[in-house]
């Protein structure tokens, strides 16, 4: 088995992922919806009132803000709301960690217009995103879970929306609790053909770091 690959998950843990990431799935067509709409101004007006209603609705025994959700894995496992990968998040692409080739991660994803920079084209800053994300699963699957502390981009040619992209990523250098990680992001029609490229340095907290840092880790080792 892979350090990517989730623990086997119970049947209510199932359950409740699925149940997020049906959410989820909803509240990023929604969002797209929103950023596209041509609607008159009294549907957005109806709208933002359903829009309040919904989120009456979830407003029920909110995680704290440090707080693990029950249904992740950290470090180095699903994140169901997170910003990239999250099936919950409504802001993710979502990014998916595909495939290990040859010691590099690999993830791929779409964006859509709610991720626009230049008109038809992705967010410098949403790259950026993807990259840092990608390239904290390569030191993941290294074996040394980390934060950034460094992430340097070149941006060489524009990332075009809703086209399948392909984001790599493989830890170059390791010096004791530092990975030195390169990554790019592709069309997965054309990987060879570099969109954007980054040098980032990672670094693994020590356990009395980590649980100063993340009070609700179990196991900070
Ligand atoms: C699988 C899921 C993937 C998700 C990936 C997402 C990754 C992220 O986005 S993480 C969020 C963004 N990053 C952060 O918030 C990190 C903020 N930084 C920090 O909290 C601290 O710098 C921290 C905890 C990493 C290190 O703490 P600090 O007290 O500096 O530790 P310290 O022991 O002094 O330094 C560690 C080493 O890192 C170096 N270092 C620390 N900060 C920096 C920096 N900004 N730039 C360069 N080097 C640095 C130090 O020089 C030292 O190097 P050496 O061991 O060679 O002397």
């Amino acid at each position: 088995m892979s350090p990517l690959d989730p623990p086997s998950a119970t049947d209510a843990l199932h359950d409740r992922r699925t149940a997020i990431a049906a959410l989820g799935a909803d509240l990023r067509a929604l969002v797209e919806a929103a950023v596209r709409t041509g609607a008159p101004d009294e549907v957005l007006l109806l709208a933002a009132k359903e829009a309040q209603h919904l989120t009456a609705l979830l407003t029920v025994r909110p995680r704290g803000r440090a707080e693990v959700p029950e249904v992740d894995v950290f470090p180095g496992g699903i994140r169901m709301y997170s910003p990239v990968t999250g099936a919950g998040s409504p802001l993710a692409p979502p990014l998916q960690i595909e495939t290990v080739d040859d010691g590099a991660v690999v993830g791929t994803c779409t964006l859509g217009v709610a991720h626009e920079g230049p008109p038809g084209y992705g967010h410098g800053g949403v790259s950026a995103l993807l990259l840092d994300e990608v390239m904290g699963w390569a030191c993941s699957y290294a074996g040394q879970p980390g934060m950034t502390i460094e992430l340097n981009l070149s941006y060489k040619r524009p990332v075009v929306l809703e086209t399948p992209l392909r984001v790599t990523a493989r830890v170059t250098e390791r010096h004791g609790r530092t990975n030195l990680v390169h990554g790019t992001i592709a069309t997965t029609a054309a990987p060879r053909t570099v969109l954007v490229e980054a040098e980032a340095v990672f670094f693994a907290p020590a356990p009395d770091q980590a649980r100063a840092l993340f009070p609700s880790l179990r196991d900070p080792a």
